[in-house]
């Protein structure tokens, strides 16, 4: 990326800090971050082997998604005639353009590594993948027994032709394109044949009853490989000419009015079932696909070249998280124990440990279960009247949601937003939130036009004739599996004024208070913008009074213009301005009279950093903001976002210190350079590798709560 210098000649005139040139593109910034994920898997030694298989798989998905909401909306605009440039002055068909050119890049990269690296490692590791031609005469029968038991009846073959209308391809299947020959006329015939998705995506061929290698070899075979194999038990009197896989990813963007919407719950039903049917951005095939077919495809499908990826080896790579399934502890990460200081210190007593001061759990370091053991322990407490909680990301089978019914069961008053919007999880949240509505809870959907993000949780506890207010705040979902690989902090307090402004803010999602004047919290779309804008201005003012203005943040994304506008001019006051930005960053570190003071750092690693926090040094005084909200219009103007300040001084000092290790790593961390492209952290310093830090106390943590307990 190219800038000038911001004041050339040395003259003192202010940048123009709208200028083009000092911005990321959002949708590039966001395929470098998948970049970056992309690199865990390719770089030998950085991870066990399975864990650089995960790599791929999500780097996969995380692409996957990237298609069915940002490219489909830029496709949208580019075909609704959108002239409009982006901050960094690319037009729609610009973005899509460069988007497209490096996904052949990553792919091509990703198909490398995986073919010609992993795989020849998994087989030194006793690992296969193996074709059905590679098998021996005998195993092949029992493989065709398996196959017309266990697979042929679930598959349905579909001819196409003028008397068949093309089938519906379905978001995210992968297919058989099939080319077929009638015996008796000669004609030549075209069908299509989904892989089913309820099948695992790979076979287990070591697992198959009947199927004998003479060995203890692990054996895989994609299950789109078996079926072509078979294809003629499908099509008796034709002869199969060929079968080309091809995957199809849609727009999966929901788009609700929800000014019409009746019932909420339904709109977002029917909005699921319409994402089946949304526009194709992306068709995947491989590079043997003859171009007669493909042009077939293109032309049922709707796509054009843009949007048609030629991938030589399998298709849909996500599904290779099933690798994470084989048992081999040597090829994975060490599992490890968090520690759970509440347990240790007052057994699960979380009201007790409240009660003695405010807690902070820094997860997955620190065990999620105290926050399920809170919710636990307010269903069973006589004493506890009512439990208040926002609901974004449950997952299944969440011991969260048992908790509220069980409450609900207890008589308590049970009052839980859940945010059917979010994204890829409606159809669950739907099911837990007609599940909590079936006993009796109030569940309510939020705010109209607004996506509910932020994490509370509101506990009316009587104590000694009086109501006490118990809170978990957090910047994560109350979701424990989740809880085990994203790094997230968890607030227990009872903190009066906190509860007073939670008390509020529940009200205004529950009822029709407009209550905008909150003491403590910091909410959007109220006043997140324009609080953090002030605090960044704050810190120029202290460091022109005094010197020492330092800022640190922490967060997922950073994206909105204004603030980075202030990030910039607070720079030039010269504060000391460090980001911890996993994903997205429009801002760009590093220019000359623009950005000299920043640096923009992103860890990428075994836990998927997931914290926010917001630290301003403040004269001295220091001040610390912990939630759910990123730095996107999206967080700051269309979400229900909460930052809670961390009122102790000495957990202030924890979470900087936090931070400040974070900013210390120099072996999974990757620094944005002031051309906008990532490099990976090196230095002489001796190695700091954060999340293993963290790791490290948390078991030493572990070993002294032990030693306490035992009164040693
Ligand atoms: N270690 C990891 N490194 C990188 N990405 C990961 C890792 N582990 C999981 N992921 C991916 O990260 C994605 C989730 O990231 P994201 O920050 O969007 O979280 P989220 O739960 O959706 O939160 P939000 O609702 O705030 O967007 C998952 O889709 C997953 O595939
Ligand atoms: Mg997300």
């Amino acid at each position: 990326m190219e800038h000038t210098p911001a004041a050339p000649g040395g003259a003192q005139q202010s940048p123009d800090f709208s200028s083009p040139a000092y911005y990321v593109n959002r949708e590039l910034s966001w395929m470098e971050f998948n970049q970056r994920v992309l690199e865990e898997a390719l770089t030998p030694d950085e991870h066990p082997l399975l864990e650089r298989v995960k790599f791929i798989s999500i780097f996969s998905s995380n692409l996957d998604e990237f298609f069915m909401i940002r490219v489909a909306g830029l496709e949208d605009q580019y075909e609704a005639g959108v002239q409009d440039r982006s901050v960094d002055g690319l037009t729609p068909l610009e973005q899509l353009e460069k988007i497209r050119e490096r996904v052949i890049e990553q792919f091509r990269q990703r198909d490398e590594c995986l073919y010609k690296d992993i795989a020849p490692r998994l087989k030194d590791n006793g690992i296969d993948f193996v074709s059905c031609r590679s098998l021996s005469d005998g195993n092949r029968e029992v493989l065709e027994q398996y196959f017309r038991n266990e697979i042929f009846p679930v598959l349905t073959p579909l001819a196409f032709d003028t008397g068949h209308p093309f089938p519906f391809v379905s978001n995210l299947s992968l297919n058989l394109a099939i080319e077929l020959e009638d015996i008796e006329s000669g004609t030549m015939k075209f069908a299509r044949v989904k892989v089913p998705s309820i099948l695992p995506r790979i076979l287990r061929l070591d697992q198959i009853d009947g199927l004998d290698f003479g060995d203890d070899r692990i054996r895989l075979l994609w299950l789109d490989e078996l079926i072509t194999e078979h294809l003629e038990q499908l099509f008796p009197h034709m002869r199969i000419v060929q079968a080309y896989p091809f995957r199809v990813i849609r727009d999966a963007d929901i788009e609700i009015e929800e000014d019409e919407a009746g019932d909420l719950l339904e709109t977002i039903e029917q909005g699921i079932r319409s994402r089946r049917y949304g526009k194709v951005v992306r068709l995947d095939i491989t590079p043997q696909m003859p171009e007669p077919i493909r042009k077939l495809l293109m032309k049922h499908l709707e796509v054009g070249p843009r949007s048609v990826y030629e991938i030589p080896g399998s298709l849909g790579l996500s599904g290779l998280m099933e690798l994470m399934r084989i048992e081999r502890p040597e090829l994975k990460d060490e599992p490890f124990a968090p520690s759970n200081p509440l347990e240790d210190r007052v057994g699960g007593d979380v009201f007790s440990a409240i009660r003695q001061g405010d807690q902070l759990l820094y997860h997955p370091y620190d065990s999620f279960q105290p926050v399920v053991d809170l919710i636990n322990q307010a269903a069973r407490d006589p004493q506890v009247l009512s439990i208040k909680q926002t609901l974004y990301r449950v997952g299944s089978n969440s011991p969260v949601v048992k908790a509220l019914m069980h409450a609900v069961e207890e008589g308590k008053q049970v009052a839980v937003l859940v945010e059917l919007k979010a994204r890829f999880d409606e159809e669950n949240n739907i099911v837990w939130a007609r599940a909590l509505e079936d006993v009796g809870a109030h569940v309510i959907y939020g705010l109209v036009g607004l996506k509910t993000h932020a994490k509370l949780t509101l506990i009316v506890r009587r104590e000694q004739d009086k109501l006490k207010r118990y809170l978990h705040l957090g910047t994560g979902n109350y979701n424990p599996t989740t809880a085990k690989i994203y790094t997230d902090y968890s607030f227990l307090t009872a903190n009066e004024a906190l509860a007073e402004d939670v008390s509020e803010l529940f009200n205004a999602l529950t009822g029709y208070s407009k209550h905008t004047a909150y003491r403590k919290l910091i909410v959007s779309p109220i006043n997140t913008r324009q609080r953090i804008i002030s605090m960044i201005e704050r810190e120029a003012e202290w460091h022109r009074k005094e010197g020492n203005g330092r800022i640190i943040m922490k967060m997922n994304s950073l994206v909105d213009r204004r603030t980075i506008k202030a990030l910039y001019k607070a720079s030039c006051a010269g504060v000391k301005i460090d980001l911890i930005i996993r994903g997205i960053c429009c801002l760009i570190p590093g220019i000359n009279g623009v950005s000299d003071n920043i640096r923009v750092v992103s860890v990428i690693g075994r836990f998927l950093e997931h914290s926010r926090a917001y630290y301003f040094r403040n004269g001295g005084m220091d001040e610390l903001f912990l939630g759910s909200a990123d730095i996107m219009p999206r967080n700051l103007d269309h979400r229900v976002e909460v930052l809670f300040p961390v009122p102790d001084s000495e957990l202030v000092d924890v979470v900087r210190s936090e931070l400040e290790l974070i900013l210390s790593d120099n072996v999974k961390s990757w620094q944005m350079n002031p051309d906008g492209a990532y490099s990976k952290v090196t230095d002489d310093r001796p190695q700091v590798n954060s999340q293993s830090v963290f790791l490290q106390q948390a078991a030493m943590k572990k070993s002294i709560s032990k030693f306490k307990v035992n009164g040693l």
